[in-house]
């Protein structure tokens, strides 16, 4: 393949896997989730948050040149931010917070998904064992997450009465980190995957993360929305 029939392949598997297409969002953009059921999804996605900046340092800590480092480490910066009450993670407990979840609670990690928690690991894993093409590629599914994130926001505001600018604060500032990311990511992936079988394991990896992504509202649909709570994980009654 051409560098630019990679890139077509990469946005193939988006346009068939990514997770705008779960029901799960579809039902949390148009209004249909009970302020239950957002909860859920807001302190189970703080787990995903939490371990982005976890899974860019393995990434970081493995590339040999600085140049690279320094693109990549911006990464870990937007999420930590530079000083304490700054950056997404902050931002996410802002949200969290609005949601009525005391800040220990979330952090602690203890009412999310067994499933959550799995995919999640499952994913700082993959970036810590395979190859340093296969960790950036899998941090591609961000290539698609603007326009996901557009749909939420303005799908969020305009149905639910318990979320407002302030509080989803995180998606008004993540869309342009993420464009600068995923054009770096696509950049050396077209650069660096110049054999079929580096090809493939591209898209493997995009795949494998998609499925990461996907697992995640699977397992908020089946605790969540058919009641099918798995134990230990939060309760809206508790
Ligand atoms: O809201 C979303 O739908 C969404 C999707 C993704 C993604 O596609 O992985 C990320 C984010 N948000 C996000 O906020 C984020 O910080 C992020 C980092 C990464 C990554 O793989 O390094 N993906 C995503």
């Amino acid at each position: 393949m051409t560098p630019d029939e990679l890139e077509a392949a990469l946005r193939a598997v988006g346009a068939e896997r990514y997770h705008n297409l779960h029901p799960f969002h579809h039902r949390l953009h148009d209004g249909q989730c009970s302020r239950a059921e957002v909860q859920a999804w807001a302190l189970n996605r703080y787990f995903y948050q939490s371990q982005i900046p976890i899974k860019d340092a393995t990434i970081l800590a493995r590339m040999q040149d600085s140049a690279l480092r320094r693109e990549w480490r911006q990464r870990i910066l937007d999420h930590d931010g530079e000083r304490e009450g700054d950056g997404g993670i902050e931002r996410w407990l802002v949200l969290t917070d609005s949601l009525g979840f005391s800040r220990d609670y979330v952090a602690s990690t203890q009412g999310i998904l067994p499933a959550t928690r799995f995919a999640v690991e499952a994913y700082v894993h993959f970036c810590a064992e395979r190859s340093l093409l296969e960790a950036i590629a899998s941090s591609l599914t961000e290539l698609f997450s603007p326009q996901v994130i557009g749909e939420r926001v303005s799908g969020m505001l305009a149905h639910y009465d318990f979320v407002d600018e302030r509080t989803l604060a995180y998606f008004t500032a993540r869309p342009p980190q993420a464009q600068r990311d995923s054009d770096f990511a696509l950049a050396y992936v077209r650069e660096h995957a110049t054999t079929r079988e580096l090809q493939q394991k591209v898209l493997d990896a995009l795949v494998f993360k998609t499925d990461v992504l996907w697992a995640q509202l699977d397992a908020l649909w089946h605790a969540y929305v058919e009641g099918h709570r798995p134990p230990g994980a939060w309760s809206p009654e508790a």
